[in-house]
Formats: C-alpha cells, sequence, structure tokens
C-alpha cells in the first residue's frame, strides 16, 4: 500500500536553485532514503513533505489524502532536524509533552506514552535533564522520542546524526532501524552518506541538481546504475572510453585472465585485507581491480595482466 505519494512536485527559489519535477512513492512500513551531494534538494523535498516549504505545484497525498495544502503543525509527518531544535528551557519530560498537550492527551496517557518511547530510545534516566545537560546522541534520541511520541504516519529525518561523531553516528543507525522494525514507522530519510544509505534503506532515491536520477533498492542502485552520475556518485566505479563510449564497471566485477578483454599495466599494489588493490593502467587511463589475495604474486608493479569485466554498464560520454 502506498503511504505517500508525491507528485511532480516544484519548488524553486529567486535565485533559481530547487527541485524539479519529483514524483516517488513510499509504501507502509518503508524507509526510503533520498541520497545526494550537498545542495541537490533532499531537505527541499523532506520540507515540503513536512510542510516547511511551500511548493510552486504538484501534488503531496499521505494516505490518499492531499496534505500540501495543510500547515506543517496540521500534518500527520513529524521532522527531526539536524540541528535537533530541542526548547532549551523545557526539560526532557516537557520537551516531549509539549505535543500531546496541544492534542489534549490525558496526563496519565502522556505520562505512559512519554515514558514508554523513552525507554525504547534507553533515555528515560534523562527525563529530568534539560537539553544543554545531554550529549549530542542523547540530544538526538530526545529529537527522535519527540517526533515518535505523536505517532506521526511518516517520519522525516533529516541527516539527523550528522553532527554526531563516528562511533556514536554507527550506534543510532543501528537504533533507528530497530526502532522502525519495532514501530512498523514509515520513514523517508536524508543523507549525503551512501554507506549510510546503503546499510538502512529499503530505497534509495538519488538526487542530483534538483531532480531524480534513480530510485531502487540499495542492491539496484549499486549493481546497476542507471546513469554516469549514479555510477560515479555511488561507491568506486572505474571508467573507460571504448569506442566513443564510456564503459563503467566496479573493481571487483573482474577475473584475472590471460586472454581477457582487457590488457592492463601494473603500477601499484596494495593489500586491504582478505584481498588486493591494484592500480593498473590501460593505456593512458587509470583503473581500479580488486583481486583475491592468492592472486598477489601475479599482480605486482610492473607486470602486465590480461583481465576480463563481468558486470559492464555503458553510458554515453
Ligand atoms: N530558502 C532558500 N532560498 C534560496 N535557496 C535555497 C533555499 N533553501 C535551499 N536553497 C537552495 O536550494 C538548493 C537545494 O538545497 P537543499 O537544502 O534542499 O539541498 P540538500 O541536498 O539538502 O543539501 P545539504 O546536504 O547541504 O543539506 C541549494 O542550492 C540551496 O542553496
Amino acid at each position: 500500500m502506498d503511504k505517500l505519494v508525491v507528485k511532480n512536485i516544484n519548488k524553486v527559489f529567486e535565485n533559481g536553485d530547487g527541485i524539479r519535477d519529483i514524483s516517488f512513492k513510499v509504501k507502509k512500513g518503508e524507509f526510503v532514503t533520498l541520497l545526494g551531494p550537498s545542495g541537490c534538494g533532499k531537505t527541499t523535498i523532506l520540507r515540503a513533505i513536512g510542510g516547511f516549504n511551500q511548493i510552486d505545484s504538484g501534488s503531496i497525498a499521505l494516505d490518499n489524502q492531499e496534505i500540501h495544502h495543510i500547515k506543517p503543525e496540521n500534518r500527520p509527518t513529524s521532522m527531526v532536524f539536524q540541528s535537533y531544535n530541542l526548547w532549551p528551557h523545557m526539560n526532557i519530560y516537557r520537551n516531549l509533552a509539549f505535543g500531546l498537550k496541544i492534542r489534549k492527551m490525558k496526563k496519565k496517557d502522556m505520562d505512559k506514552k512519554i515514558k514508554d518511547t523513552l525507554d525504547m530510545l534507553h533515555i528515560r534516566d534523562q527525563i529530568k535533564k534539560y537539553p544543554k545537560q545531554l550529549s549530542g546522541g542523547q540530544k538526538q534520541r530526545v529529537a527522535i522520542a519527540r517526533s515518535l511520541v505523536l505517532e506521526p504516519s511518516v517520519l522525516l529525518l533529516d541527516e539527523p546524526f550528522s553532527a554526531l561523531d563516528a562511533k556514536i553516528r554507527k550506534e543510532m543507525r543501528k537504533e533507528i532501524k530497530r526502532i522502525q522494525l519495532e514501530t512498523g514507522i514509515t520513514i523517508v530519510f536524508v543523507t549525503h552518506d551512501q554507506e549510510e544509505a546503503m546499510g538502512l534503506s529499503d530505497r534509495i532515491i538519488v538526487m542530483n541538481k534538483g531532480t531524480i536520477e534513480q530510485i531502487g533498492t540499495p542492491n539496484e542502485v549499486y549493481e546497476n546504475p542507471s546513469t554516469y552520475f549514479v555510477a560515479n556518485f555511488m561507491g568506486e566505479m572505474n571508467f573507460l572510453q571504448v569506442n566513443g563510449q564510456r564503459i563503467g564497471f566496479r573493481p571487483e566485477d573482474i577475473v584475472i585472465e590471460e586472454q581477457g578483454m582487457y590488457r592492463a599495466t601494473i603500477i601499484a599494489s596494495t593489500l586491504v585485507g582478505h584481498y588486493v588493490s591494484v592500480d593498473c593502467m590501460i593505456h593512458d587511463e587509470k583503473v581500479v581491480l580488486y583481486v583475491s589475495k592468492e592472486l598477489s604474486t601475479v599482480c605486482q608493479k610492473g607486470n602486465e595482466i590480461g583481465f576480463s569485466v563481468t558486470n559492464e554498464h555503458v553510458y554515453a560520454s
């Protein structure tokens, strides 16, 4: 079942930046990520869904109801901002209670809901603290709890872990995935980190310069990048100019064989754990090949090797 349907939305700012003709659907319980470089329009889309950006044209529907005319506070969505946006003068309990009071929830029900949500995020012991007394990771947990407590129809997460250090960031990724599996909530997530997108998402929407380049599962986007931009953006990809076409292939999608399609001269070879990363030149173009450790003697600097490509992509050059 489609939970969220974004149809042909446009939002162009006065300076000409913005998003153009954006359409995608998100199923109930799905984790969908908007991925792309800085400035490609990810946040603009998320803010449009949350109601913080008025769209110029197109429509946004949740559960078959158009929502793009509704004020953000009345939409059944909740957004977690990059900067947390916690209320500094309220303790954690009151930060979470705020939205529930507006909904006139009874005190007893509200207490239970807040405690259960803080339990889920492992921060119930922080309930009386104020935001400034919390670490970055704890603040992020409170911000997520404050959204979850409202039981939104869709949870919107804008680069929620960008301010956290690498270790906490990894922890929070696991947490958000666990929470999603536990609650079955539908999530639209924004990141420019392809590893984060690959690890968390059911589907990824790859964006570039205000438009969508490709929508697919992490595997589809990685194995079959449909445009040169996606091929270049997602993971490591070699490109060669062959007969006026641009051929792309991943360093791992090769076999070393004497009679292979390509001949290359090795310029460097580095053991990386269980495989060897081999830098080669094919005429004046550099490519990187990953080969198994057993072949390291063949793949020495200065040697000439033959190889074939097992998964090749062709793009217009
Ligand atoms: N209120 C605004 N007024 C003018 N231009 C804006 C406004 N908001 C965003 N933009 C521009 O629109 C483009 C898309 O911005 P957006 O914040 O959506 O990108 P993003 O992909 O989320 O980037 P980042 O990863 O850096 O947050 C950018 O060029 C940005 O400068």
